[in-house]
């Protein structure tokens, strides 16, 4: 039967693993080589002066005093992305896990700082609460996102062996600044000049130079829409590694064949979320509206174990054709069935351009409507999207409720974890808050 699996669990076994500083020196850190760099140019950490102290090496590990700790403290710099950068190079090169440092109490207070110092030459002011969430949201997301963001990061430096040989202190900031950037959309020149300053004062003002050159350029790229992704083409290897650096994947998984049998399908946590708003039970109908190319309707597929049918309609018929296919890799296709079709009525058109937020809500509500008239009394219409805009979600669902009164809320609190149930017992994910797709759905009831 097929399986889902999260992109997450999967980064879990791959990416919080620490690899030794011994196997660092032997890999090319180019997001798309396996090879060793040795005699290739590029320089590997071990070779080079590096401003980096991971052990507490024996003339620091004695007291320090009171003046010696004014002495190195270093208000300029913002503490939580140098916590984030000295946790980081632990978790690459210390054997420390994302997961234990961010419970607080282990990665933080006066020992994280003892780390700082040692790693950077300096200690900063204490963490408050934004400072911890904020370093927890940095490091889960620069480590998940790591592959994708060395491709950036690669592709804007001038030539490979300048990636290669980048120190690994310089590596994690400007990892820091792009996953800032790129995924957090932070104010952008907060980031350029926060992380430039870190360089400059942790490293030299050489590595700010360089930190301020790319990030630079990374935000002239990103204005104009052409950030350098990987092309999704060649052969199956080369777009396998494509899609693992896209979506900074092992490319192990993908490339193993897995997939291409149908052994197991990858999908975000939070669409996996929202098939458990669904709650798939065995003998059930379950129509999904706007169903291709599949990545739920497969995962409640095969939560029936064989007994029920999910009815996949979409209007797209290449997109459909691709649904098939998986579900027949998966062996689920006895309980699907595809209809091509417009869920609206026939006079609506498709192929309009949404210009603008109004066009897309309206479209929202029609097929809110078209869907509501499938449900059998009694029967559940769950409405789900991939966006955090409330105007998409919540305000559509108020919408729905004062049309078709009909209809109630059923909150989701029994089917996904509390922290991802909104006020209104609806389902939320948001990527700042818990670091997966952003995410929304409503289980509505009709009334019998
Ligand atoms: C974001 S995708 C859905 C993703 C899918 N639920 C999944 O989990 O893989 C939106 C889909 O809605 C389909 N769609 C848009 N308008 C439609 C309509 N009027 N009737 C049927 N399908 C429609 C599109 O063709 C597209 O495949």
């Amino acid at each position: 039967m097929a399986q889902v699996l999260s992109i997450r669990v999967i980064n879990s076994a791959d990416i919080y693993k620490a690899s030794e500083p011994s196997k660092f020196t032997k890999k090319n850190r180019g997001p798309n080589s396996a090879t060793s760099t040795r005699g290739k140019g590029p320089v590997s950490p071990a070779h080079r002066t590096q401003k980096l102290n991971l052990e507490v090496s024996p003339h620091r590990a004695g007291p320090v005093s009171p003046a010696q700790r004014t002495e190195k403290l270093n208000l300029e710099v913002s503490p939580h992305r140098a916590v984030s950068a000295v946790r980081l190079m632990r978790i690459e090169f210390g054997g420390a896990f994302a997961d234990l440092l961010n419970e607080k109490g282990k990665g933080s207070g006066d020992n994280e700082m003892g780390y700082v110092e040692r790693t950077l030459g300096f200690r900063t002011r204490a963490l408050d609460d934004r400072d911890l969430r904020l370093v927890t949201d940095i490091v889960g997301g620069t480590i998940r996102w790591r592959r994708y963001l060395d491709h950036l990061i690669l592709s804007l430096c001038r030539d490979e062996s300048t990636f290669g040989s980048m120190e690994p202190l310089l590596l994690q900031i400007l990892r820091i600044g792009f996953y800032e950037i790129v995924k957090l959309d932070m104010p952008p020149y907060a980031v350029v000049d926060e992380n430039v300053r870190l360089a400059k004062v942790a490293l030299r003002p050489g590595a700010g130079n360089m930190v301020n050159g790319i990030l630079r350029k990374l935000l002239l790229l990103k204005g104009n829409n052409s950030l350098p992704l990987p092309k999704l083409e060649g052969n199956d290897r080369a777009q396998a590694r494509a899609l693992a650096t896209l979506y900074s994947h092992p490319v192990i998984v993908i490339q193993s064949g897995l997939l291409k049998e149908g052994l197991c399908s990858v999908q975000d946590e939070s669409a996996g979320l929202v098939v458990s708003v669904v709650d798939p039970q065995p003998g059930e109908s379950i129509i999904d509206c706007c169903a291709a190319p599949g990545g739920k309707t497969l995962f409640m597929a095969s939560r029936l174990s064989g007994r029920g049918v999910v009815s996949a309609i979409d209007v797209n018929k290449g997109r459909l054709r691709i649904l098939r296919e998986a579900a027949k890799l998966q062996q689920v296709v006895d309980v699907i069935t595809t209809v091509h079709a417009d869920l609206r009525r026939a006079d609506l058109r498709w192929n309009k351009r949404l210009e603008d937020m109004e066009q897309l809500k309206n479209l929202q509500d029609e097929l809110l409507d078209a869907a509501s008239m499938l449900v059998k009394p009694g029967g559940v219409l769950v409405y789900s999207t991939c966006s955090i805009d409330p105007e998409e979600n919540e305000e559509r669902v108020t919408a729905f409720l004062l049309r078709h009164p009909e209809f109630r809320i059923d909150p989701v609190d029994r089917y996904v974890p509390s922290t991802f149930v909104t006020e209104k017992g609806f389902y939320s994910s948001n990527p700042v808050k818990h670091s997966i797709d952003g995410a929304f759905a409503a289980r509505l009831v009709l009334s019998l």
